[in-house]
């Protein structure tokens, strides 16, 4: 069922046109964006809807119903709408502002306030989290708590169709996501239809249903903002160099500006390794990209330092990133810009190789111990592991630019090169018998910094995934024979 349909609707103020026979239709319970540049007609298609415009071209349907049929208060009853300023009237309450809502259902000359009106006044209010402040007046409250009170003024009116020019804009976050949470559970729960404009991509992303973008009065895209809002799109809409990203918990994109920023000078010169007594740390004069498996800034990350920190045998493992987070702070890494690994093996013998190639620069640092060698196809026999000390950790820096697919792809040339090392020195898993492929701890940080060429693959197929698969594969069996030295010396 439709709620919403709007129909071939142009609009000019004088011999400008800002609205375009745009053709619309929002279904019952939808979350319904508009997003658009500034300028490109969204507010006076919501005054086109309210009202607030004559309708000069088109036609507009509201359940069922024409625009043109309907008298101020049969609209009133049916939609409600919150504008994009909240400027408070002087003299009234909260309670006075929001009581206005209930006027289209109230009837006769001399209205009586029922127990309906207060329950719907107090729900409203409860809402938006405005209780506490209901006899306030309103010009003493804070700019997003006005505009907060006069979306519970909306929802009193207890419309089908909700109507909201930019519904968060003098919000904090929490009063954002507060607002849009209700909004989600009304249009959800109770049926509402939420048609609103937004100028933040993300939230029309988050909560609507579907997106209609407006670029110059005509319609740029319309449908689910995974479908529609590409970066292609939006770049030439907003004519903003825009990113895609994917959100961690939601199948929803998020975006991203591209800042026009100078490439920097390559940072692969600039690394260095130093020690502590118990780690080996890697720093970048610039923050690079990472992906990793690390205990901490696992994931895609941008980070300046690799902190391999040394643990004895007997670490009590209960609440290692807690603990190895302390660590960081007390060493004054930020643990927000830094990819922190752990191992019992020496850090001494941590192995450090670099290739300098025509097009592009490779560095390894590899600490490992194969006390807990695993054959990773034969893992599925092993008796639940009681993690044993020797762990693989390894830190790769490629200068360049990787796509996410070269990422993946540096992720699955190093770990190959580190199962052949292990391969060609032997190392087996101790319960199987068969070759190990690695341990059953190993850490993986693949960096990059993001500037210069750009590669698009990262595998054997590649100069660089050849490049990066021998070095990691000198680096691994460098690293063991320290290892292997080490232990026969005790
Ligand atoms: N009353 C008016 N008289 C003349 N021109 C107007 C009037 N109201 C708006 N306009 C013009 O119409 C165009 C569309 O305005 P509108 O407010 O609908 O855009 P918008 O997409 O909501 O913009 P914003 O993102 O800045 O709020 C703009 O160029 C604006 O300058």
């Amino acid at each position: 069922m439709m709620m919403l349909e709007v129909r071939a609707v142009s609009h000019r103020y004088g011999p400008k046109q800002v609205l375009d026979r745009v053709t619309f239709a929002v279904e019952k319970g939808e979350i319904f964006g508009i997003l658009g540049p500034n300028g490109s007609g969204k507010t006076t298609l919501i005054k086109l809807i309210s009202k607030e415009l004559p309708l000069a071209s088109g036609e507009i349907v509201i359940d069922g119903r024409k625009l043109s049929a309907l008298s101020a208060k049969q609209w009133a009853r049916m939609a409600a709408v919150l504008p994009q300023t909240a400027e408070a009237a002087p003299g009234y309450t909260v309670r006075e502002t929001v009581a206005l809502g209930r006027y289209p259902h109230q009837r006769g000359f001399f209205p009586t306030w029922t127990e309906d009106d207060e329950a719907a006044l107090r729900d409203a209010l409860a809402a938006v989290g405005l209780t506490g402040k209901i006899d306030e007046p309103l010009e003493r409250l804070s700019g997003g708590e006005r505009q907060r009170a006069y979306l519970a003024r909306a929802l009193a009116q207890e419309p089908k169709l909700l109507l909201l020019d930019e519904p968060t804009n003098h919000m904090d976050v929490s009063g954002q996501v507060r607002l849009l949470d209700r909004l989600a559970e009304a249009a959800h729960a109770r049926g509402l239809t939420v048609v609103a404009v937004f100028h933040d991509m993300n939230a029309a992303s988050l909560y609507c249903d579907r997106v209609l973008v407006l670029n110059k009065g005509k319609i740029a895209a319309l449908g689910a903002p995974a479908d529609v809002m590409t970066p292609a799109l939006l770049e030439e809409v907003f004519a903003a160099p825009i990113v895609r990203l994917a959100h961690p918990a939601s199948a929803t994109p998020m975006f991203s500006f591209m800042p026009n920023k100078k490439q920097g000078e390559s940072p692969v010169g600039g690394l260095r390794l130093s020690f502590l007594d118990d780690a080996a740390v890697l720093t970048a004069a610039a923050p690079l990209r990472v992906l990793s498996s690390a205990l901490i800034g696992a994931g895609f990350q941008w980070a300046t330092h690799f902190v391999n920190r040394q643990v004895g045998l007997d670490y009590d493992c209960s609440d290692a990133e807690g603990d190895m987070r302390r660590y960081l702070e007390q060493h004054g890494f930020p643990p927000e810009r830094t990819v922190g690994m752990m191992t019992a093996v020496d850090v001494r013998d941590a192995v450090w190789l670099q290739k300098e190639g025509e097009a592009f620069s490779v560095a390894v640092m590899a600490t490992a111990g194969v006390g807990n060698a695993v054959d990773a196809a034969r893992a599925w026999q092993h008796q639940p592991l009681a993690a044993r000390p020797g762990t693989i950790n390894m830190v790769v820096v490629i200068d360049g630019v990787l796509t996410e697919a070269a990422f993946v792809q540096a992720v699955m040339t190093a770990t190959e090169a580190k199962a052949k090392a292990l391969a060609d020195c032997s190392v087996c898993d101790p319960e199987t018998g068969t070759l190990a492929t690695g341990t059953s701890t190993d850490s993986l940080a693949v960096a990059a910094t993001q500037t210069g060429q750009v590669f698009a693959y990262a595998g054997t197929a590649t100069e660089l995934g050849r490049a990066l698969g021998r070095l990691v594969y000198e680096a691994t069996v460098e690293a063991l024979g320290r290892w292997e030295k080490r232990r026969k010396r005790r």
